[in-house]
């Protein structure tokens, strides 16, 4: 069976009545569906300090193996499933706004340069020629790339040459045509819960947001009450491996992890494996992103594809590239060389908080039309939603909730 990311009853409502005496302290999957939030939340609670990770019994991280060869391994780290905490641990606490209000902040910075340069050029003037020219500029200044700029101006254009319009409407108009290049690329992430587990490697370069995403993801699936584990493949950077086991701590899932300079590919293949016979819901591999050395990236990479197709050939069963949404139309090249790389089946948005170059996602929608399932707007355990097309064009364009 197919389950949508987000898109389940919470597992908490269901489970918490037989849960022993942990006490919860906060619902954590308070979360809506994929669904948009048409009312803010009350701005009761005060923004919480991000507490340092709990001392949650956690299982010991796995001791670490000596690189070899994938094929020959026999001591898998032990990682027993009855381990697993029964619910998330208490961390942070639920940011005290609305999802929409958070979105329409974070992409502030881009939408205030687009508002803005639509009141300076639409102010008591008709739509002309001029006019429109100015506007595809400040599109293609914005982000959205040329193709999305001169398909948004001549929509423009088609309804409204001639008359005199104002820059709300022009907004409106705007919004609604991004939402329609971006609405095909909004899908959730699809976890195949016949999958033990579903193996998603994630992939990016290094600062792109792939561990803070992880930690993210492993959260909300574990709000969703699924089992998650963590491999942590950038063994090239021990902050790296350090990182992912304090997202593994906040959220109540067992890392995988060797010693920095440890076998990418063996690491991921024991992990699979460890996974597997813990009968895990979802395996979420960290890796490298070192672009100053492609080729050793890209051999890297296949390696690790390679080798846990020999547990599972049908792995890994979603590939999700990260993007900052800060680098702009880097993002493009990005996309080009990780697609060259790995088969990328997803992306993820990050940093779309306080960028001015979130209209790359319309540039990346229009050009690559691969799914994006996500965007993070912060660096909290919180901070990251799929991707809805509707909120997103409106908030870009700085209007109300939808
Ligand atoms: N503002 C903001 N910061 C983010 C977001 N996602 C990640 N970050 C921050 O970006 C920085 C890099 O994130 P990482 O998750 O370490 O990125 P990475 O791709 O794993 O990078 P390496 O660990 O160097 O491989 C961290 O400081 C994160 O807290 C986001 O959506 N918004």
């Amino acid at each position: 069976m197919i389950l949508r990311w987000f898109g389940r009853k919470k597992p908490e409502e269901e489970t918490r009545k037989d849960e022993p005496s942990a006490p919860l302290p906060e619902p954590v999957a308070e979360e809506q569906p994929l669904a948009p939030e048409p009312v803010p939340e009350p701005e009761s609670r005060p923004e919480p300090e991000l507490p340092p990770p709990p001392a949650v019994e956690t299982p010991p991280p796995p001791p670490v193996a000596p690189p070899s060869e994938p094929e020959e391994r026999e001591d898998a780290p032990e990682i027993v499933r009855d381990e697993l905490p029964a619910a998330l641990p208490a961390d942070e606490e639920k940011p005290k706004k609305g999802w929409f209000a958070r979105l329409k902040e974070g992409l502030s910075k881009s939408s205030s340069k687009l508002t803005e340069g639509i009141s300076g050029i639409f102010t008591k003037r008709k739509l002309d020629e001029e006019a429109l020219e100015e506007l595809e500029e400040l599109l293609i200044t914005a982000d959205l790339g040329p193709t999305t700029a001169a398909k948004v101006t001549a929509e423009l254009a088609r309804t409204r040459f001639g008359k005199e319009v104002s820059p709300e409407e022009v907004k409106a108009t705007l919004a609604a045509e991004v939402a329609k290049i971006v609405g095909p690329v909004a899908k959730p992430l699809e976890i195949d819960a016949a999958l033990k587990p579903h193996v998603i490697l994630v992939v990016g370069v290094n600062g792109t947001g792939k561990t803070t995403t992880i930690g993210k993801l492993a959260r909300q699936f574990r709000a969703e009450g699924k089992t998650v584990m963590l491999a942590a493949g950038d063994t090239f950077r021990a902050a790296a491996v350090s990182q992912l086991k304090i997202w593994g701590e906040r959220t109540g899932c067992p890392v995988i992890a060797r010693d920095t300079g440890a076998d990418a590919a063996g690491l991921a293949f024991d992990a699979l494996e460890e996974a597997r016979r813990q009968g895990v819901d979802i395996l979420l591999i960290d890796t490298a992103g070192r672009l100053q050395n492609k080729a050793g990236l890209m051999e890297e990479l296949r390696k690790i594809v390679r080798v846990i197709k020999k547990v599972d050939e049908t792995a890994p069963h979603t590939t999700l590239l990260t993007l900052d949404a800060t680098t702009g139309q880097n993002a493009h090249n990005q996309v080009e060389v990780f697609r060259d790389m790995v088969n990328v089946s997803g992306l993820i948005l990050t940093k779309l908080d306080g960028s001015a170059r979130g209209g790359v996602l319309v540039s990346l929608a229009e050009r690559f039309k691969l799914p994006v399932h996500a965007i993070g707007i912060g660096e909290g355990v919180y901070d990251l939603r799929p991707f809805d097309a509707d909120q997103f064009a409106k908030s870009l364009m700085g209007l109300p909730s939808p």
